[in-house]
């Protein structure tokens, strides 16, 4: 469904990710784990079409998405959960829910959509017309789920949604982005949480320094000796 192709990205002098090459199946729960500065929002961001490429290629579903617009690559169907969250603090709840669906213009189907987004996160309606940035850091991070999936994307990224976040929300979280991919969301996910991630996820690619220097099936990642001892603890 997805596939980057020796995907470069340049900060200045440095690369921030070096001749990444990975993809995603549909259906699949992909995760990408690895140290701070390693280069994993810089991939996801180069998805979504937020870096410019030095090199290599995007793919999604066959069509080249690399040196596209971001708006065009919402349009093909993928979703960005970004890095802290990042919710409109002035909008309202609701505000911030239909700048997740400002792509569409079936507008009767988005406000069904956001009624099954109430219905999924109660919270978020209870607090329907408050400003996002009077919400707790969890109930942002929910809005900031149910705000990519307005977009009805077939794939979405999350990155880092448990980041801060205390244990009985990161529960949450992690239950939901489960839920998401049983609904038939592929999901593509940075998480710092590497234990519960590799536990979710189909597969993980392990970077370090802007490379991919492992990859496999959660298990075998968990079994992996160098993912052991840098992120598991040993
Ligand atoms: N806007 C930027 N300008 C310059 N350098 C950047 C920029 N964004 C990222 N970098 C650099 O690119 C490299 C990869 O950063 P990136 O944010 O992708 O890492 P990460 O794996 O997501 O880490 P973290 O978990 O800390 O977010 C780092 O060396 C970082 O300092």
């Amino acid at each position: 469904m997805l596939r980057l192709e020796q995907v470069s990205v340049r900060y200045g002098a440095t690369l921030g990710v070096d001749r990444i090459t990975l993809e995603v199946q549909e259906g699949e729960l992909v995760v990408l784990i690895g140290a701070n500065g390693a280069g994993k929002s810089t991939t996801l961001r180069a998805i979504s079409g937020l870096e410019p490429l030095a090199g290599g290629s995007i793919h999604f579903d066959g069509h080249r998405i690399s040196g596209a617009m971001p708006a065009q690559i919402i349009d093909r169907g993928i979703a960005h959960c970004p890095e802290g969250r990042r919710v409109f603090p002035q909008l309202t709840v609701r505000e911030n829910l239909e700048m997740g669906g400002y792509r569409r213009t079936d507008r009767q189907r988005m406000r069904q959509d956001m009624e099954r987004m109430f219905d999924k996160f109660p919270r978020l309606r209870e607090r329907a017309g408050q400003a996002a940035g009077t919400l707790s850091g969890g109930e942002q991070q929910m809005l900031a789920i149910a705000r990519a999936l307005m977009s009805r994307p077939r794939l979405v990224m999350f990155d880092e949604p448990s980041l801060g976040l205390a244990p009985n929300f990161v529960e949450m979280i992690f239950a939901l982005v489960q839920e998401v991919r049983r609904e038939g969301t592929t999901v593509l996910m940075v998480e710092q949480n590497a234990y519960a991630a590799l536990q979710m996820c189909n597969r993980a690619y392990l970077l370090t320094n802007g490379r991919i220097v492992s990859q496999g099936t959660g298990a075998e990642m968990l079994a992996n000796e160098g993912v052991r001892a840098a992120y598991l603890g040993g």
